[in-house]
């Protein structure tokens, strides 16, 4: 393990030094499309400008005869297409497998540039993060790549989930964490063929009724991701790390999908990934403060003062902790707001109406 006075340093001459502190940029979607998929890749410069971050996928879900053609695909857009301030990410193949080399090898040096974040999946330890570090710091230097590129786990191994603090601590190039549902149910034997969301099997019963035992018996569904969101998320701000929820595959179920996303983004999560354009403006409702929440954050934290002390304001208690709570949600309206003139006047006029 590295010294701490190590931390920041360069892992190769010449390239880029590390980042201090992760950039908290508007995150609310990762859009995944598939750069050897024609129709998608076509519709990337309408879809660029209506979502947090765009991410070309190598990863699962391109067919394998399809790996090369999806990379050189991702190549050809990135060199090709003015993302604004829009973040471009990719997902690379997975480290044990025939692409995630290659994969590596020929983006940074193409487009490198334009890359905010390299997504890895299957990480299970901090020796896959070592890893990607060194060779990324190499590739950096040989291209002459002035800032780091970022880097991004999937949580979907019971190995992953086990050292998900050590992989949230092993590089300053650590972004963030999203849940894989799909791969993490499949390594952990659970079963559930659903890509995230909850299952009926998966529930808690009401106690019988003693005085009519055969009485039906309400059951409550309980959220099958719970354990590992809370996990990753605590992993993820003791580290410095911007948390999110993964993938909803019942592309049809728009309210459960809602359900899922509102989950993470109250449990701490800043964004979801969309698969399908349906649920990018999901993520963008769920993942955007309500107007009223702004306007109360605001409310308190103006009545608040310096901030400590504790005050009354309708009916309710407020204090030191929480001027603290509203403050996340008042900075978030802020940052999202300098990039959303729809949500900049909402919040404008709830906090008028308050
Ligand atoms: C899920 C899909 C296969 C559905 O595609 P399709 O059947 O084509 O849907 P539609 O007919 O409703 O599509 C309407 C039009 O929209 C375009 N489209 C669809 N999806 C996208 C997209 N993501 N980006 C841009 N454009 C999109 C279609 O081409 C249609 O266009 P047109 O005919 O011109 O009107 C498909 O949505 C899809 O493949 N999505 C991405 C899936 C994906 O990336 N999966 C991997 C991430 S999840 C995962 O890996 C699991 C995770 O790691 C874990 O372990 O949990
Ligand atoms: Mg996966």
């Amino acid at each position: 393990m590295r010294s701490p006075k190590d931390f920041f340093r360069p892992l190769a001459v010449g390239a880029p030094d590390p980042v201090r502190e992760i950039p908290f940029r508007p995150s609310r979607m990762i859009h995944f499309f598939d750069p050897s998929n024609e129709k998608m890749a076509a519709k990337v410069p309408s879809i660029a400008p209506k979502v947090d971050i765009l991410l070309g996928n190598l990863e699962d879900a391109v067919q394998a005869d399809r790996k090369e053609a999806a990379r050189n695909g991702l190549v050809e857009i990135a060199s090709a297409t003015d993302f604004g301030d829009t973040q471009l990410w990719t997902r690379v193949n997975s480290l044990d497998s025939p692409w995630g080399l290659d994969d590596l090898l020929t983006l940074v040096p193409a487009v490198g540039h334009k890359l905010d974040v390299i997504m890895v999946p299957k990480v299970e330890g901090a020796e896959d993060i070592h890893y990607v570090d060194r060779l990324l710091a190499q590739l950096e230097a040989k291209a002459g790549l002035e800032r780091p590129i970022l880097v991004h786990a999937i949580l979907e191994t019971a190995t992953g989930v086990a050292n998900v603090e050590e992989i949230a601590g092993a590089s300053p190039r650590m972004q963030g964490m999203s849940l894989g549902p799909a791969d993490l149910a499949a390594s952990r034997r659970m079963k559930t063929t659903r890509v995230g969301g909850g299952h009926p099997g998966y529930l808690v019963r009401q106690d019988p009724d003693a005085a009519n035992p055969e009485a039906p018996r309400a059951t409550y569904q309980q959220d099958l991701w719970h354990y590992t969101l809370a996990r990753m998320v605590d992993a993820c701000v003791a580290h410095g790390l911007l948390p999110f929820y993964g993938p909803f595959g019942d592309i049809r179920d728009t309210t459960a999908c809602e359900d899922q996303f509102r989950n993470a983004f109250l449990l701490g999560c800043v964004g979801a990934w969309s698969l399908h354009p349906v649920q990018i403006d999901i993520a963008k409702r769920v993942f955007s403060p309500e107007p009223a929440d702004v306007a109360w954050a605001r409310k308190v934290i103006d009545a608040m003062g310096d901030g400590t002390g504790a005050v009354m304001i309708d009916g309710k208690m407020q204090d030191d902790a929480t001027v603290k709570q509203c403050r996340v949600v008042a900075e978030l309206a802020d940052s999202l707001a300098a990039r959303d003139a729809d949500l900049a006047a909402a919040y404008a006029a709830a906090s008028k109406e308050a």
